[in-house]
């Protein structure tokens, strides 16, 4: 048995928990993965990666609407992979080394489960370990959920965790599921040139916006992909040429591979939360208090494995505050879930933050609402964009803003100034007329926007 200050389970956001507050004390990194997580390894970053090669491949198919003529000779599967795990690889193996060899770190690769409220048990290969410590961080993130439909059938499939690992581009691909990773992937293998069928159990894709924007990027991607909504999949079966799914129409959807999307579920199962009295919520997130408090006391937890939010950047902001709260338990800090803004690299782009407009009705507030196209401003005319709208919502009496629902080029850049005024409480027309908007930058669809709201 090995005592520890501090005994970390996961190392994606969990990794930043070893500041220079624990320079002189023991602490223990566990990882049955890879180190970096998710965000870094088979998440936010290579998927943006492979969004941008995605982009210079749509660029091109899109030159001639400006009178350049280019052709796409084709795309190099391979060389787009490796550039992005040629990259990230080096990094997982230098963080890896460096908890191994760090320090004031001991890293235990294997698999974490609790015994008792502040003891756990790691199976690293055919050993067992066992780790005490003051205080334990449960970083442990999320997994792909499979319906059984799926797993019980039999047919290969590839979850975000394998996609971008494959040795040769499909032909066609089928995606279950219509959230975050189903239009990211189906823009990313599209523009590839991959057919792309997409098969999601919802009446719209990206059913969690504004349902502006779902509505109208569910009819973008219907030019795009072969979409198929309110699907039930009854059945699924594989040939050595291709996967189908069976839908409760009769229907058959088939590509060479299957993409499951279905969402993530928080890697709270096999930790052993039981043994240390450590509740969980009814969805099987870790239950925490603002402060990033289990019901135990010293155990914490942060990010997907108890948030609400599978967000990096949320992940980012807990892991802070939770690193700040470990070593001043007199002046324990709250998360701060008040803006939470995201963002799907899809095609068009989609970015969101605050209330969507049913919310912002239901809350009984007096409302006014602008939908700015990008079209009508001068950037917009520059790029010829017939679609991109960046919609506000704010309070007709208070003039605060309430939310802001994007989809067009540079969705997730140009919706910050909005997370901004909300974050410290600038009113629209501060925000709007308060400073210059450089003329005639795509910025300028965010300058109309708040102009365009109506206050009494
Ligand atoms: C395809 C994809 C794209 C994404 N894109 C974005 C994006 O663009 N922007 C964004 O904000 N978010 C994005 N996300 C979400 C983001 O990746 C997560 O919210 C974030 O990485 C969560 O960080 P975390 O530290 O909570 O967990 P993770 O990074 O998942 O880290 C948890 C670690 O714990 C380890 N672990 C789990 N259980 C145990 C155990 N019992 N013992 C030992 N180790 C254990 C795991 O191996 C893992 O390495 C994306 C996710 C996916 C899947
Ligand atoms: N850009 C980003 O920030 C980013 C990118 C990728 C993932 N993520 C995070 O990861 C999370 C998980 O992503 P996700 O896309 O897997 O989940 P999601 O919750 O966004 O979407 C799941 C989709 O699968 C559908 N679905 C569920 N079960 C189904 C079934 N049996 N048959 C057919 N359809 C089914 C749902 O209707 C929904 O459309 C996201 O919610 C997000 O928080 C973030």
């Amino acid at each position: 048995m090995t005592h520890f200050d501090l005994a970390i389970i996961g190392t994606g956001s969990g990794n930043s928990l070893v500041t220079p507050d624990f320079d002189d004390k023991r602490v223990a990194v566990i990882e049955e993965g890879l180190f970096g997580g998710t965000c870094l390894n088979v998440g936010c970053i290579p998927t943006k990666m492979f969004v941008y090669a995605a982009e210079v491949a749509d660029t091109i198919r899109g030159s001639a609407k400006y009178g350049v003529d280019a052709t796409l000779d084709g795309v190099r599967w391979r060389d787009i992979r490796d550039r992005v795990f040629g990259r990230i690889d080096p990094i997982e193996a230098g963080g890896r080394e460096y908890r191994e060899n760090g320090p004031n770190t001991t890293a235990y690769e294997g698999h974490a489960e609790f015994v008792g409220p502040r003891e756990l048990r790691v199976q690293v290969g055919d050993a067992v370990e066992t780790v005490t410590a003051d205080q334990i961080v449960i970083a442990t993130g999320a997994h792909s959920v499979v319906p059984e439909v799926i797993s019980q059938s039999g047919v290969p499939y590839h979850t975000s965790d394998t996609v971008m690992r494959m040795d040769e581009l499909p032909s066609s691909m089928v995606i279950l599921g219509g959230g975050f990773i189903a239009a990211e992937f189906a823009h990313v293998f599209g523009a590839l040139g991959v057919d792309v069928s997409i098969v999601t159990r919802g009446p719209r894709m990206l059913r969690a916006e504004d349902d502006e924007i779902s509505a109208e990027f569910t009819a973008l991607a219907a030019q795009q992909w072969d979409v198929h909504l309110s699907a039930k999949v009854v059945g699924a079966k594989s040939s050595e040429r291709e996967v189908a799914l069976e839908l409760d129409t009769g229907e058959l959807v088939a590509g060479e591979v299957l993409l499951v999307a279905t969402g993530r579920r928080p890697n709270t199962e096999r930790l052993g939360l039981e043994n240390a009295g450590v509740a969980t919520e009814s969805d099987g997130r870790v239950r925490v208090d603002e402060f990033g408090r289990t019901t135990v006391d010293g155990v914490w937890s942060l990010g997907d494995a108890s948030s609400a939010y599978q967000l990096k950047h949320v992940a980012n902001h807990e892991a802070r505050v939770v690193a700040h709260n470990l070593v001043h338990p007199e002046d324990l800090r709250a998360f701060d879930h008040r803006f939470v803004p995201s963002a799907v690299f899809t095609h068009p782009q989609i970015a969101s933050v605050g209330m969507t407009e049913a919310v912002a009705r239901e809350s009984g507030r007096e409302i006014t609402i602008k939908v700015q196209r990008y079209g009508d401003t001068a950037y917009g005319w520059a790029m010829e964009d017939t679609t991109g709208i960046f919609k506000v919502i704010a309070d007709r009496q208070t003039q605060q803003l309430l939310g802001a629902h994007v989809m067009g080029p540079m969705a997730s850049t140009l919706i910050q100034p909005v997370i901004q005024a909300m974050s410290f409480d600038q009113t629209a027309p501060d925000v709007a007329r308060g400073q210059y908007w450089i003329h005639p930058a795509l910025a300028e669809v965010v300058e109309n926007a708040l102009l365009g709201l109506e206050f009494d």
